[in-house]
């Protein structure tokens, strides 16, 4: 049986710390789906098309990564690619009471889906997305946060605002 794990995140944008966690998820699973949650309740800054566009172009490199989109719940669309995991990162220990609390609900909708988590690289433990914006829409150097292509993006978005 083969294993199938759906890596779920806003990746508005991905940044190494989410590469991180989907390249030692990749070297675990047989495949991993990096689905962007297509959230309206969020004002994201990329497209869901710009960060899956983001997303195949910095995870190129890697064969059993599958890029995609959902909206709803997440044990659904893990249901519909039949997957049997749902992979998450960690970096710090206050991630891990929100963490819990969806993995206890997701555990209700779907008591065979099982959560894994993986510890992202120390030296990412504080980065984010929104931090990674924050710091990008007042020119600040984000180049060793996040992959070059990410990088020019950002910068093209505040050249625009
Ligand atoms: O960028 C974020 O908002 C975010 C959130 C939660 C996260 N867990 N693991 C990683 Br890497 C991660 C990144």
């Amino acid at each position: 049986m083969s294993s199938i794990a759906v890596c779920p995140g806003s990746f508005d944008p991905i940044t190494y710390g989410h590469v991180d966690i989907i390249r030692r998820g990749a070297k675990v699973f047989d495949k991993v789906y990096v689905v962007v949650l297509n959230n309206s309740a969020k004002n994201p800054l990329f497209t869901v098309e710009e960060r899956i566009s983001l997303i195949k172009e910095v995870t190129k490199d890697i064969p059993n990564v599958i890029v995609d989109e959902f909206s709803g719940l997440l044990v659904d669309y893990a249901k519909s690619v039949k997957a049997n995991a749902i992979l998450r990162g960690l970096r710090a220990v206050s991630d891990f009471e929100y963490e819990m609390q969806i993995t206890s609900m997701n555990r209700v909708l779907n008591e065979d889906l099982e959560t894994f988590f993986i510890m992202t690289n120390n030296q990412y433990s504080f980065l984010s997305s929104s931090i990674v914006k924050e710091v990008a829409k007042y020119n600040g150097n984000i180049s060793t946060l996040v992959p070059p292509i990410v990088e020019k993006e950002l910068q093209k978005k505040f050249e625009q605002k």
